[in-house]
């Protein structure tokens, strides 16, 4: 022992790789930890704030919009109308397309698309992506565009509007600003979803033995449905298990999808651009069970047991509600396709903006202070 300490003592260097299974991405192993003489250090926090600069400007805008709304049918229509008049081309969805030719048979300059196939290649033909509606119209969106999502610009036409930061109001000075660049940039992640149907589930489903993949922007949530019993989900993070959720079940977030579903149910509020997952139980049965936030690169599986005494109950950003048999399970991890929406402001401020704004965070009349005229 003596011998072993009587050496100098010099710290040895070292490595820490990432692994990333069958992901040649780099993208990540570049600014995070820096290891000299066996020290670990994170850099200097960099300026992480992302800016939309054009190298040439562009030519081609896809308007997406909330149906059965007069006011955004009308806007859409003066927007359309504008953006022909500085020559850029214009993609609407095929319902759209059919309402403008109803009013205008001038408008036959709009494009479409005719099939899902042609919609895969969407991304590689259009440089912006405008929203008229509200968050669900983002969230719609989001949801044409499973790979690359060209950036988002979306006008507020709803309601609460935490999405969708530019006033239609003034859609010309906004798109015009953007074009030109540079403009302020936050990245919302996704996750990818796919349901992996257990060989004797019920017959009565939408596809039988296979793959379903989901993309979602605010959440995958897993509930009891119709059924009064607790659901019980079998829940593993890596393939390692971690728990049974039994309640009415879990919420599996993005940060953008923290101000949502997950808020009302306990979860914490994220910023957008912190590469997450929340999990967030649903009314659990239990005094200690509370949210958590786990890291990027894991990989979540939810199952239902092949015992369970009923079945569950799974949907992507509110939609496309689907039946969970015993056995099935929901895998879930990060995409590699996050969403760029444009902001207002910077994308920090915009989040403090718009949770106060818009939930009324932490609203509450100021203490009075003490009274220094007070002479004691
Ligand atoms: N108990 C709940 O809070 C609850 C229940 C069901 C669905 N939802 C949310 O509704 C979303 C679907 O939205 P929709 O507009 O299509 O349906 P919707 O018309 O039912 O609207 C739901 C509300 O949630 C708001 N919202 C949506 N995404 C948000 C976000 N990221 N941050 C803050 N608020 C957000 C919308 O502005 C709207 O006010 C789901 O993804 C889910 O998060 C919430
Ligand atoms: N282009 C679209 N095609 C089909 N459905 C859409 C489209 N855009 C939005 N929706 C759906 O329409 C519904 C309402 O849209 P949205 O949330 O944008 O409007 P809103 O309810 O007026 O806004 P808010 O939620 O802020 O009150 C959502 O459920 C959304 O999924």
């Amino acid at each position: 022992m003596e011998a072993f300490f009587s050496y100098p003592l010099v710290q040895v260097s070292f490595r820490l790789e990432w692994i990333s299974e069958g992901n040649k991405s780099t993208q990540y192993q570049q600014d995070v930890v820096t290891f000299e003489s066996g020290n670990i250090s994170t850099p200097t926090c960099k300026n992480k704030q992302i800016i939309l600069v054009w190298d040439s400007p562009p030519q081609c805008v896809c308007i997406l919009t909330k149906p059965n709304c007069k006011r955004v049918h009308d806007l859409c229509k003066e927007m359309i109308l504008w953006l022909h008049s500085v020559s850029l081309s214009i993609y609407v969805e095929p319902r759209v397309r059919r309402e403008m030719l109803a009013d205008d048979l001038s408008m036959a300059f709009l494009h479409t698309w005719d099939s899902d196939e042609e919609l895969c290649f969407l991304h590689n033909k259009i440089d912006l992506i405008v929203t008229l509606g509200g968050d669900g119209t983002v969230l719609w969106a989001a949801s044409l565009f499973r790979g690359p999502v060209p950036p988002v610009v979306s006008f507020a036409m709803g309601s609460l509007g935490f999405m969708t930061p530019f006033q239609s109001e003034s859609y010309r000075e906004c798109l015009l600003s953007v074009m030109k660049g540079p403009a302020y940039i936050t990245i919302r992640h996704r996750l990818h979803c796919r349901i992996i149907r257990h060989s004797s589930s019920s017959k009565s489903r939408k596809k039988q033995a296979g793959e379903e993949v989901y993309i979602v922007l605010n959440e995958v949530a897993i509930d009891r449905g119709m059924s009064s019993f607790l659901t019980n989900l079998e829940c593993y993070c890596d393939n390692i298990f971690v728990t049974n959720v039994q309640g009415d079940g879990l919420i599996l977030s993005t940060p953008s999808g923290s101000t949502a579903y997950s808020l009302s149910a306990g979860g914490s509020m994220v910023h957008p651009q912190v590469a997450a997952m929340l999990f967030t139980p649903i009314c659990p049965h239990s005094l200690s069970f509370r949210p958590l936030i786990l890291p990027e690169h894991v990989t979540l599986r939810v199952q239902v047991p092949e015992k369970s005494r009923g079945d569950a109950w799974v949907s992507f950003d509110g939609r496309e509600r689907l039946q969970l048999g015993c056995g099935d399970a929901l895998v879930c991890h990060l995409s590699s396709w996050p969403v760029p929406t444009a902001c207002t402001l910077e994308s920090t401020n915009a989040f403090l903006e718009g949770v106060k704004e818009g939930l009324y965070w932490n609203m509450r009349k100021l203490q009075v202070g003490k009274d220094i005229g007070l002479n004691v």
